[in-house]
C-alpha cells in the first residue's frame, strides 16, 4: 500500500521538505503501516500554537511592540523541549518547522521530551540590556500559561544565552509564587544550570564528527574543518576540533569570512569575537569578500552552524568536503542534500549532529529535580556515549535499509513518536 502524504508549506518553506519521503520510508520499514495515515496527519499539525504581543518601554520612553511565539509541536514522549530564537527574521512558521524538528530530535536521541520551539522576531543588537530584559520578562509571562517543568521547559537558541534563561526562570517563578529551577534549561550554573551545557552542542557535533570520520577513514589530527557561524555551537565545535589536532581553515559568520590554509588560531579568534562581536578583522587569517567562496573551501569537514537553508543548490556542488555535520537546525536543503548524496558526501543530519544540547539539557533539567549535580566529567561522559549510541543505531539502521543518515534517523524518531502514541491511545 502506497500512502501519499501531502507535506505542510510550514515543513516545506524551511527544509523539512522530504518530511513526506521519510514517512514514505517509515512506511516501507516499519510494522506501523496500518496506522501510519492517520498519525502522519497528527504529526503534520503542532499540538499548540501561542502567538503573543510582547510591548515594551524603551529607554527613551517610547514603547515598542515585537512578535513572540511558543509553539508545542508534539508532547506524546513528555512535556515540550526547545529553545527560544531572538531574531529580526523569526517567523510563526520558522517556529512550528523548528518546534517539529525539536519532536524528531529528542526521539532520535531517546530523551523523554515532545518537540517544542519559541522565538521572538526581534534583533536584540538593537536592544539596550535593559530593553532586552524588560522584552524577555514580558515574552515569558505571555507565554506563563503553558509553559513549566512538567509542561514545556524552553532553553537557548540563536542569541538567547544564559542570562536571559536566568530572566525566564525569574519571570516564570515570580508568577508562580516559587523557585522553578527546572522551567528552562541552558541556565547560569549558579541558578541550577547544568555544567557542561554552554558547551554541549558543540561537543556533541564533535563527537559525531569522531564517530563519522571514523566511519569514513578520516583522522581527525590534521583534518581540515570549515565552520558557518562562531557562536555557541559553531565556536565550541572549532575549539574541539582544534584541540584534537584538526585545522580550521575557513570561519564564517553573519558578518565575515576568515581563511587560513595552515589552521586559525581558534583560542585566538574566539577572543577577537568576545572583543569585536564579530570574526572580522581578525588578524590571524585571510578576510574573503566574497561570502559564496566560504563553500568552496578545500576542506574535509564542513560544519554549518549558524541558520536554516544555507547549503542549497547554488553552492551543493561547490563543497569539497568529505563530511557534513550539521550543527545548525536544518542548514541543508532538500534539493541540495540530495546534490550532497550524489556526491558521496557524507551528511550527519542536525536531528544527530546537535542532539549534545537538548541531552545536557535533559541532565540539566534532572538534576534540579533531584536538586543534585554531577561532575563535569560525569555529564560529558553520559553525553559522549548518549551520543554515540544515537550514531552508531542510526548509522546501522541506514545500512541496513540502505537510505540517508537523515531517513535513518527520522525512522527511529517517528517510530518511537508513533510507540508513544500508539501505547497512550492518544490517535487524532
Ligand atoms: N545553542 C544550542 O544549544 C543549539 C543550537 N542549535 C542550532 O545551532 C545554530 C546556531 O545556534 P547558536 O550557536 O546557539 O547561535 P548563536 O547565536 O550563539 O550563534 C550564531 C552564529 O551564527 C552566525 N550567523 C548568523 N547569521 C549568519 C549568516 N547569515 N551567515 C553566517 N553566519 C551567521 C552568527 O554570527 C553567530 O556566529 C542554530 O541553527 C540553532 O538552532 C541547535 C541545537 C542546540
Ligand atoms: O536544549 C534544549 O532544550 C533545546 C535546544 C534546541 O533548541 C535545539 O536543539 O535546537
Amino acid at each position: 500500500m502506497t500512502i501519499k502524504h501531502e507535506v505542510p508549506s510550514y515543513l516545506t518553506q524551511h527544509g523539512i521538505g522530504p518530511w513526506g519521503d521519510y514517512l514514505e520510508q517509515i512506511d516501507r520499514v516499519t510494522p506501523y503501516l496500518g496506522n501510519l495515515a492517520r498519525w502522519v496527519e497528527t504529526m503534520k499539525r503542532p499540538k499548540r500554537i501561542l502567538v503573543v504581543d510582547v510591548p515594551i518601554e524603551r529607554d527613551d520612553g517610547t514603547i515598542a511592540h515585537f512578535e513572540g511565539y511558543r509553539v508545542q509541536h508534539n508532547t506524546s514522549r513528555g512535556p515540550g523541549k526547545g529553545g527560544v530564537r531572538f531574531h529580526q527574521d523569526v517567523t510563526l512558521s520558522e517556529v512550528m518547522a523548528l518546534s517539529a524538528w525539536m519532536t524528531v530530535k529528542n526521539a532520535a536521541v531517546n530523551v523523554p521530551y515532545g518537540g517544542a520551539k519559541g522565538g521572538i522576531r526581534v534583533d536584540p543588537k538593537t536592544l539596550s540590556q535593559g530593553e532586552l530584559q524588560r522584552m524577555t520578562r514580558r515574552y515569558t509571562s505571555e507565554i506563563n500559561i503553558i509553559i513549566g517543568p512538567n509542561k514545556d521547559i524552553p532553553a537557548p537558541d540563536v542569541n538567547t544565552n544564559e542570562q536571559i534563561m536566568a530572566w525566564m526562570m525569574d519571570t516564570y517563578s515570580m508568577n508562580q509564587g516559587s523557585t522553578a529551577s527546572g522551567v528552562v534549561t541552558g541556565k547560569p550554573i549558579s541558578l541550577g544550570g547544568s555544567l557542561g551545557r554552554r558547551e554541549a552542542t558543540g561537543r556533541g557535533v564533535f563527537v559525531v564528527g569522531c564517530e563519522a570520520a571514523a566511519k569514513r577513514g578520516l583522522n581527525i589530527h590534521g583534518a581540515k574543518v570549515a565552520v558557518q557561524g562562531f557562536g555557541n555551537v559553531g565556536g565550541i565545535a572549532a575549539r574541539l576540533f582544534s584541540e584534537a589536532g584538526a585545522k580550521v581553515v575557513a570561519v564564517q559568520d553573519h558578518i565575515s569570512t576568515v581563511v587560513r590554509s595552515s589552521g586559525l588560531d581558534v583560542a585566538a579568534l574566539q577572543a577577537h569575537v568576545n572583543e569585536t562581536g564579530s570574526v572580522a578583522g581578525f588578524k590571524g587569517g585571510e578576510e574573503i569578500s566574497d561570502r559564496a567562496q566560504f563553500w568552496a573551501v578545500d576542506c574535509d569537514i564542513l560544519v554549518p552552524a549558524a541558520l536554516e537553508q544555507q547549503i542549497t543548490v547554488e553552492n551543493a556542488s561547490s563543497i569539497r568536503a568529505k563530511i557534513i555535520l550539521e550543527g545548525a537546525n536544518g542548514p541543508t536543503s532538500p534539493a541540495a542534500d540530495d546534490i550532497l548524496h550524489e556526491k558521496g558526501v557524507l551528511v550527519v543530519p542536525d536531528v544527530i549532529a546537535n542532539a549534545g544540547g537538548v541531552t545536557v539539557s535533559y541532565f540539566e533539567w534532572v538534576q534540579d529535580f533531584s536538586s543534585f549535580f554531577w561532575t563535569e566529567d560525569e555529564i560529558n561522559l553520559r553525553l559522549t556515549r548518549i551520543m554515540r549510541e544515537a550514531f552508531t543505531a542510526v548509522w546501522q539502521l541506514a545500512e541496513e535499509k540502505k537510505v540517508s543518515l537523515r531517513t535513518a534517523a527520522f525512522i527511529v524518531a517517528c517510530t518511537r513518536v508513533l510507540q508513544a502514541r500508539e501505547m497512550r491511545g492518544l490517535y487524532p
